[in-house]
């Protein structure tokens, strides 16, 4: 018989709660999943400019959704970030979960550089969800496919992206005769 779980996303982003339960639902495919989003602070700043930054903030989100919403199977959290790599900027994001066992799985995405086009108003202090909007001349595109869908041109997408980082931050829970 199938298991259900349920998990909680420290995000109100759909792209974030869809890449979540797409992640674990290709890891464990016996397993049914239901996901929803809070609302919660990540404690770094809205544009996070290094890779520890954005790790800390994926930390912070996934604690505070712990607190706000303890009775869950899993917490997850996911934090995107940029930081300067030879001059260029990379964009990524980290994923961490928790399960209530207090096991714990982290992975950083896929990364890939910035156009300069964005990556000049994002160094300039605008969030990167508004600088692609204005650059490709869109409506909250964060929400949507995202800064990968618009240079790929939906080959790949935001919440493609974040299902191979789950996929990716779930192998301890995948492999508990491991140590990691
Ligand atoms: O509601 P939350 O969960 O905060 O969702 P968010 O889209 O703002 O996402 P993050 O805080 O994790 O991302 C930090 C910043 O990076 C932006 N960002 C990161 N990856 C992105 C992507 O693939 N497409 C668009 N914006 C992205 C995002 O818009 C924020 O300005």
């Amino acid at each position: 018989m199938a298991t259900s779980s349920n998990i909680v996303v420290a995000s109100t982003n759909p792209v974030k709660i869809k890449g979540a339960l797409e992640g674990f639902s290709c890891m464990f495919p016996q397993t049914k999943y239901g996901a929803r989003g809070v609302k919660t602070p990540s404690g770094v700043s809205d544009q996070p400019f290094t890779s520890e930054e954005t790790l800390l903030g994926a930390q912070n989100r996934v604690q505070n959704a712990k607190k706000l919403e303890p009775a869950a199977d899993y917490w997850i959290g996911i934090e995107g970030g940029v930081e300067e790599h030879g001059g260029v900027l990379l964009l990524f994001a980290w994923i961490v979960i928790l399960d209530k066992e207090g096991r714990e799985g982290k992975a950083r995405t896929a990364s890939f550089y910035l156009p300069e086009e964005i990556s000049k108003l994002v160094r300039s202090g605008m969030e990167l969800g508004d600088a692609q909007d204005q650059v490709f001349v869109k409506t909250n595109s964060k929400q949507h496919n995202g800064t990968v869908g618009l240079l790929t041109d939906d080959v790949i997408d935001r919440s493609a992206t974040y299902a191979t980082g789950v996929i990716m931050a779930l192998i301890p829970f995948k492999n508990k005769n491991l140590t990691f």
